[in-house]
């Protein structure tokens, strides 16, 4: 999805998936071949329908990645806006995707219950000179991806839970110590309110759709005396929009019941 031809998420969303193994079974059964044994290697990799399915893309050897292009270290917002554009980008090219979810070198993606289609985008590299403007890209960044299937609304938010208590884990160890009350020793030996630090290292970040209202001059054609004329005229629009807040408990569900509502 962010680098061409390195994403190796299977099609399991796709319906198309099921008409190309009808095509495929057709195609055994005019020419069979003593290959054809290897076609029981294959799983059933489609995915349990009506569960929530997250695709969840992570650099790989992202450590190296980021050393060799001097990232800011623990936290490099540039990266992180970086990963936030793409995935922007990729929502607004999927409406299926209802909530993402990005920290660190990893973006999780919810598609909704009803799901069939994927993409793949090249975004990172085609986006890193709006970020990284000093900076040349040395080799294009390979991120892995993997498919998980939650039954309920439950396990989904719970799977958000674990990825955003995985964020501030790692942001408190990697801002400060090993030590057990990290939070006072980052205080107390330096100086740094843990809490001062900026949302997103230590929420990441949380994409969702919102309607915004949009006023645009438009020419009008009818009725016939106000030919001509130019009117303001109001549309609403759904846009991706970045919040860097807690999802870990009901408040926020209960902010945006939207997200998981079924006919949505
Ligand atoms: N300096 C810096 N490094 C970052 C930033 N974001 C991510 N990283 C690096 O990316 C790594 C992501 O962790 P992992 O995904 O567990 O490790 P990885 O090196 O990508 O290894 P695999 O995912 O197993 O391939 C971190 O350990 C950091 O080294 C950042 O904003 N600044
Ligand atoms: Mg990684
Ligand atoms: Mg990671």
């Amino acid at each position: 999805m962010w680098a061409a031809g390195t994403l190796k998420v299977r099609d399991c969303l796709a319906g198309t998936s099921v008409t190309l193994r009808r095509c495929l079974k057709l195609g055994a059964t005019m020419a069979k071949s003593k290959f054809e044994y290897v076609r029981d290697f294959e799983a059933d990799d489609t995915c349990l329908p009506h569960c929530w399915v997250v695709v969840r893309l992570d650099g790989r050897n992202f450590h190296r990645f980021a050393e060799k292009h001097s990232f800011i270290k623990p936290n490099d917002s540039r990266a992180l806006h970086l990963m936030t554009k793409c995935a922007q980008t990729v929502m607004n090219e999927l409406e299926d995707i209802v909530i993402a979810y990005g920290q660190s070198d990893e973006y999780s993606f919810v598609f909704k219950r009803k799901s069939n289609w994927f993409k793949r985008r090249a975004s990172y590299v085609f986006y890193w000179r709006d970020y990284f403007e000093d900076q040349p890209l040395l080799y294009p960044p390979g991120f892995d991806g993997r498919v998980v299937v939650y039954p309920s609304n439950q396990t989904l938010k719970d799977y958000l839970s674990w990825r955003q208590a995985d964020c501030h884990i790692n942001n408190l160890y990697n801002t400060g110590t090993l030590a057990a009350d990290k939070n006072e020793i980052l205080f107390s030996e330096f100086n740094i309110n843990y809490n001062n630090e900026p949302l997103m290292y230590r929420k990441g970040t949380v994409l969702i759709w919102q309607k915004v209202e949009e006023i645009t001059t438009k020419e009008v054609k009818l009725p016939a005396e106000m030919e001509g004329k130019k009117m303001a005229v109001t549309r609403t629009r759904n846009v991706v929009v970045p919040l860097h807040c807690n999802i870990i408990g009901d408040a926020f569900w209960k902010e945006h019941p939207e997200i998981l509502d079924e006919d949505s």
